[in-house]
């Protein structure tokens, strides 16, 4: 059931699934003369997960809420869509876009039910509307409504927290979700799971979303593109996670992206037949082989062999027939095409 209202409060936009949004020549300078954020201008599509990442102190928060008005920019435009959110009012802008943050700010004496109905409550929606919607919102996070709808936020987990809090921003069907390192206050295995369960989300709902981390492998596994910013909020590079650790565009990024960039890109190269020896005849591998699907990552393949002490995998089509055999060997002696930077 879809219970968002067909209009509300918050005018047309609302009714838009998803906004793209636009950065143009966005500076921040602060009243003590630190350029927070120099002239930066960048697009993300509608739809589109993109991840903003670099240094402390770099800009990214600065960024992020220059998007929701919560920091004026100095100058530059910022559009949503065609609308200039820096001429739109700041507390309707921000009722159409969600914003979730590291340690969620709930509010500690309401249940969960009415922290994940805010938005709604403040757009005037009826009660029955903020019910089933916050039941929705609860169900689409992978919190049983009835369970967790009465409970108060003390009586959840770091993880559960976090969850309500994307259901929170959720909640009125923003047509931007910001979010600020939202998983770092949790576990790494809480983490990982709430990231796996985020793309999940994400391809139901297919906002347009900015994300800021500081963990790259975080901004590998989820970004769309990601954005990596030096001092002063300069665009280093802006580029699909494949392309940023195959061919980093400047000794900053590459340097930033570190040593390790070769697990990291095994982790964003899939299984493809070209990478494959045939199978031998007869059409099957030998038994024991360990199997993986054609289409999953190098790096998860180069797990199951290591883990199972194998030289060779049988690689499965998507229907589970055997295609061919990827070696221990073909993996970790992969070409990528020449690095411009050298070495
Ligand atoms: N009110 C302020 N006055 C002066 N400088 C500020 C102010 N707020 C932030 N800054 C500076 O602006 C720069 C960018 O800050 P910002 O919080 O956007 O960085 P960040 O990349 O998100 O950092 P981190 O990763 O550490 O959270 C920093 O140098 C910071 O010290």
């Amino acid at each position: 059931m879809d219970v968002t209202p067909e209009s509300d409060s918050a005018g047309p936009a609302s009714a838009v699934g998803a906004a793209a949004i636009t950065l143009d020549q966005v500076r921040k300078q602060y009243p003590d003369g630190t350029v927070a954020v120099g002239e930066l201008s960048l697009e993300v599509k509608a739809g589109e997960l993109v991840v903003l990442i670099g240094p402390s102190g770099c800009g990214k928060s600065t960024v992020l809420r220059m998007i929701n008005r919560l920091i004026e920019p100095t100058s530059g435009r910022i559009l949503l869509g065609d609308e200039d959110v820096t001429r739109a009012d700041p507390v309707q802008l921000r009722r159409r876009i969600g914003y979730v943050i590291q340690n969620v700010g709930l509010f500690p004496h309401q249940t969960i039910s009415a922290n994940v109905g805010t938005v709604p409550r403040l757009l005037g929606w009826s009660r029955s509307l903020i019910q089933a919607r916050a039941g929705e919102l609860l169900d689409l996070v992978g919190l049983d409504p009835a369970t967790f709808g009465p409970r108060y936020p003390h009586e959840l987990s770091g993880g559960q927290r976090q969850r309500v809090g994307v259901a929170r921003a959720l909640a009125a069907d923003p047509v931007v979700l910001l979010m600020d390192e939202p998983f770092s206050a949790v576990d790494p295995i809480a983490r990982g799971r709430l990231q796996e369960e985020f793309l999940r989300l994400q391809a139901e709902v297919r906002k347009t979303i900015v994300l800021v981390t500081h963990d790259l492998d975080e901004a590998v596994r989820l970004g769309d593109r990601i954005v990596v910013l030096s001092q002063g909020g300069r665009l280093e590079q802006y580029a699909s996670p494949a392309t940023l650790l195959g061919e980093p565009a400047s000794a900053f990024v590459r340097e930033f992206v570190g040593t390790d960039r070769a697990i990291r890109r095994l982790a964003v190269t899939p299984i493809t037949p070209d990478l494959l020896q045939p199978l031998p005849p007869g059409g099957d591998a030998p038994a024991g082989l360990p199997t993986v699907p054609i289409g999953s990552s190098l790096y998860d393949a180069l797990a199951v062999l290591l883990t199972t002490n194998s030289d060779d995998a049988r690689v499965t089509a998507e229907g589970g027939e055997p295609v061919g055999l990827l070696s221990r060997h073909r993996i970790l002696s992969i070409d990528y095409p020449a690095d411009p930077i050298g070495g």
